[in-house]
């Protein structure tokens, strides 16, 4: 049977301006209270789907997106544009959508679909500064909704990386007798001190934008130089010393010369920029272009809240009630989120388990850009 409903398939609205849905679909979760106190009277979940499910409603993988990623996870045929794990989902790919039915839900506080703080409250303006704090605890509460909603009986699997692995995890925590297995990328058991930190620049790099207006910008100007500063934060925390002194070493960009400047009112201000700092701006004009400034700090946040040990006597004793089946990666180079953090996870999992290594000189995002290297074991160990 395929459970995938047909409702709302067409273009999303989002603080963004209104965008191409391809694939999207959404749910209408209700009402919600948020782990913290916040309630919101209605929530919407939007959604990507490959495959079909089958009819004991139990051949489903959920994967799930890190911090700025979205439900494209890869292309189909109602979407061909190329998704960011384009090399492990599809037919024949190790999950292998000719077996498998995959969801990709968009984070709740986010800007690709699902409530977000860019959405419409009641009043018809958006929630802005009114949004709730949400936590990783949160988003899979109501992604369980919808796979209640689309008949799933039991996720064969749950998979993610960063902020998709802190997902991953407290699925496994959180529905314990639903999820047979889960993979955690790149992630560790709670944020540790190094990551709420870094977080907490990037926040207050928007925050204190002149335009953030305590989060009520929606009707004027958006803090985008803000966005743009956390975004070159977090992205030279996502790659390493040895890629860009490789990649951009101290090269001017251009004609551009860093160490050149303009006479402005007496003061001496440097123009050229070196090819790195460019780069950083190219990035950060990314970000600003695809993303709302509310719905990072939603996102940041969140993933500074992860914890799995929260409510559950610790990380060590959460841990070790997990019943279903672990794959553990972390990229070798990584310098944001150790593999000694996923190996801590391996350690405090009931059983034996290992922490497979992606190889990479890019650091965190090799996640992303090294996926492929997990293939076999997502097959073996996940059983996929
Ligand atoms: C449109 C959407 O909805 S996207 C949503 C999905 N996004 C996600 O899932 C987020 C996860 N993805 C990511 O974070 C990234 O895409 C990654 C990590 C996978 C890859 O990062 P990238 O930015 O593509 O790779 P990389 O570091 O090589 O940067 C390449 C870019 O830098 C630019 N660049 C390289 N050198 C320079 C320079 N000296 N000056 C300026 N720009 C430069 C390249 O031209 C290229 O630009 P482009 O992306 O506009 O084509
Ligand atoms: N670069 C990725 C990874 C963050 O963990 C993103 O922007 O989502």
């Amino acid at each position: 049977m395929s459970l995938v409903p047909e409702e709302k398939v067409g273009a999303v609205e989002n603080d963004l301006g209104t965008r191409p849905a391809g694939a999207l679909r959404t749910y209408d979760a209700g009402p919600f209270t948020f782990e913290t106190g916040g309630h919101l009277p209605a929530v919407t979940v939007a959604y990507e789907t490959w495959g079909e499910l089958n009819t004991a409603g139990d051949n489903a993988v959920l994967v799930a997106h890190a911090l700025t990623g979205d439900t494209h996870v890869a292309s189909s045929p109602t979407d061909p544009a190329i998704g960011w794990w384009e090399g492990l989902l599809g037919e024949g790919r190790p999950i292998d959508t000719s077996r498998w039915f995959v969801i990709a839900p968009a984070m709740v506080g986010g800007c690709y679909g699902s409530t977000g703080p860019g959405s419409a409250a009641p009043d018809g303006t958006p929630w802005g500064s009114r949004f709730p704090f949400v936590t990783i605890r949160d988003s899979v509460h109501l992604e369980k909704r919808l796979l209640d909603h689309l008949g799933v009986t039991r996720l064969h699997s749950v998979v993610g990386g960063s902020m998709g692995g802190a997902r991953a995890l407290e699925w496994a925590a959180t529905y314990p007798e639903f999820v047979r297995s889960f993979g955690v990328f790149a992630c560790g058991a709670a944020s540790t001190a190094e990551q709420i930190a870094f977080g907490q620049a990037q926040v207050l790099a928007i925050r204190n934008d002149p335009h953030f207006n305590g989060g009520d910008y929606y009707a004027g100007p958006h803090p985008e130089a803000g966005l743009g500063l956390a975004r070159r934060i977090a992205h030279i925390t996502y790659r390493t010393e040895a890629e860009l002194g490789l990649r951009f070493g101290r090269a001017p960009q251009g004609a551009e010369n860093p160490l050149g400047g303009t006479e402005l009112a007496g003061r001496r201000r440097r123009t050229g920029r070196y090819q790195v700092e460019s780069y950083l701006d190219h990035q950060a004009a990314k970000l600003t272009q695809r993303f709302d400034p509310n719905a990072y700090i939603t996102l940041a946040e969140a993933l500074i809240s992860h914890d799995v040990g929260r409510g559950r006597g610790g990380v060590a004793a959460a841990l070790a009630q997990v019943s279903a089946v672990p794959l553990l990666a972390a990229v070798d180079t990584d310098r944001l989120y150790f593999p000694e953090q996923s190996q801590q996870i391996a350690d405090l999992l009931p059983g034996e388990h290992q922490v497979h290594l992606i190889t990479s000189h890019i650091g965190h995002d090799g996640f992303l850009t090294s996926a492929e290297q997990l293939g076999r074991q997502i097959r073996v160990t996940l059983g996929l």
